[in-house]
């Protein structure tokens, strides 16, 4: 954390994934950093950067300038600051959560011995269990936005990838927003095109993260994200969880301790119904690469 002759601000950061979506983490325990969008472009850049899905700033709760965040530093000492490639802020990240919690453990800034604990995100506190293969993440309540179209026919929006006509979706809040569009069994999951954004009908002014899911067999979906502020990325774990809601609310409602297993193109997430309305993501975690970056702008 130096400025050189030239002024460039070097950092450290680690690299991380959780089932293939990528992040750089950043320490900055006392919120010092100048976090602009244009240095979290830079960092997610894959060609003139580290290269990431996204930015994440490991900082105590108590330091953010956010009040509805700080307001969580009772219930929780660290707080997930998650930004998009595109520099956007997101409010949560499934996949994030469980990676940043590799890395709190390791670096010693969490009870080593502690199975459980809780971080703080956006979207409120989150309580993380270590499994055997890596993480669980309460992702907490879920939400229908627009319950009264869901009512009559399952589905509230349109939504068409480039190239097909316009297929049905369902939105979903998993603190972040979801549409996850049910797809025929005549269109070809790996072929869709996903170099650009899907469009929404209706749109959402803050944007959504899409999801294109194919039931696999009882229990197992396949499924392809196009992420909110990034592109297509190899998993999104709110997505998973968006998208094994979607498929048990289509065949009646969540059953408690129904488990899903997802299939994205980075890896296998595993999805339960939590008692109370809440939603369970579990999966890996990996810490890559340490380093130290110098920061633009
Ligand atoms: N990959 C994440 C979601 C990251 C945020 C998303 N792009 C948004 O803007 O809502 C996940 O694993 O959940």
């Amino acid at each position: 954390m130096t400025d050189d002759a030239n002024h460039a601000l070097r950092w450290p950061f680690t690299k991380g994934h959780g089932t293939q979506n990528d992040f750089v983490l950043l320490p900055d325990p006392d919120g010092t950093l100048d976090l602009t969008p244009l240095r979290v472009r830079a960092l997610a850049d894959r060609h003139a950067g580290l290269g990431a899905d996204g930015v994440i700033r490991v900082m105590r709760t108590a330091a953010s300038d956010e009040p509805d965040v700080q307001a969580l530093a009772e219930s929780a000492q660290w707080f997930m600051d998650y930004r998009n490639a595109d520099g956007s802020a997101a409010q949560m990240c499934g996949n994030g959560t469980r990676v940043f919690a590799a890395y709190l453990r390791r670096e010693g800034l969490i009870d080593a011995d502690a199975d459980e604990f809780d971080i703080a995100t956006r979207a409120g506190v989150k309580k993380i269990r270590v499994t055997a293969d890596g993480y669980a993440t309460n992702l907490g309540p879920w939400r229908v936005p627009h319950n009264e179209q869901l009512r009559d026919r399952g589905f509230d929006t349109l939504v068409a990838v480039r190239g097909q006509a316009p297929l049905p979706a369902l939105s979903l809040d998993l603190g972040n927003p979801h549409a996850v569009v049910a797809l025929p069994e005549t269109l070809d999951l790996e072929t869709l095109d996903l170099s650009v954004a899907p469009e929404l009908n209706p749109t959402l002014a803050q944007g959504s993260n899409v999801e294109l899911v194919q039931p696999v067999g009882p229990g197992q979906l396949r499924m392809r994200v196009f992420e909110r502020g990034v592109g297509e990325t190899r998993s999104c774990g709110t997505g998973a969880a968006a998208a094994a809601l979607a498929l048990m609310l289509w065949s009646g409602q969540p059953q408690e301790n129904e488990d899903w297993q997802v299939e994205v193109p980075g890896g296998t997430l595993f999805v339960s119904a939590l008692p109370g309305g809440e939603v369970e993501l579990s999966g890996p975690a990996e810490l890559v690469a340490d380093g130290e970056v110098t920061l633009v702008g």
